[in-house]
């Protein structure tokens, strides 16, 4: 009983966390943008199973990396107010890891929704003529 309260209790936690992140992180807010837009696309061009599987990952990776760099944010400043190179360090090494796997998602979602772009478009100027 007790350990089934404390699970509950851990995962209202890691809600308010998702929360958090949701509310006062921009970049988040971006991510999520996408997210939608993506998944709007992915239903409409009726996308395979494994292409489905694969945006999820991305997905998933992308906004659980923003999460987790908001976290390292504020440890640091927790830290230190004041300029430190580490800190620096330790902040820009975070965003980095960001950036890395946006970079790697954008060519992810290009290669997805290429081939479905290139027949949307050839068909309707076929429709067109
Ligand atoms: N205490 C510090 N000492 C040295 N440099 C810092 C410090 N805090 C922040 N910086 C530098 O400023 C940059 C921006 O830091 P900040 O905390 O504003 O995050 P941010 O990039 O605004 O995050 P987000 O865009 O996700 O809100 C960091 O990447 C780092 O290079």
């Amino acid at each position: 009983m007790m350990h089934g309260k404390r699970f509950v209790a851990s995962v209202l936690y890691a809600l308010n966390g998702i929360r958090l992140a949701v509310c006062n992180e921009r970049n988040m807010r971006i991510h999520l943008v996408a997210m939608i837009a993506v998944i709007v696309a992915a239903t409409v061009f009726r996308i395979t199973k494994t292409e489905w599987l694969v945006l999820l990952l991305t997905i998933g990776a992308v906004i659980s990396l923003e999460i987790v760099n908001s976290a390292i944010e504020r440890t640091i400043d927790l830290v230190t107010d004041e300029y430190r190179p580490l800190a620096k360090e330790a902040k820009d090494l975070a965003a980095g890891a960001v950036l890395f796997f946006a970079f790697l998602s954008i060519i992810i979602g290009i290669s997805i929704f290429l081939p479905y772009l290139y027949v949307f478009f050839k068909n309707s100027l076929h429709f067109h003529k």
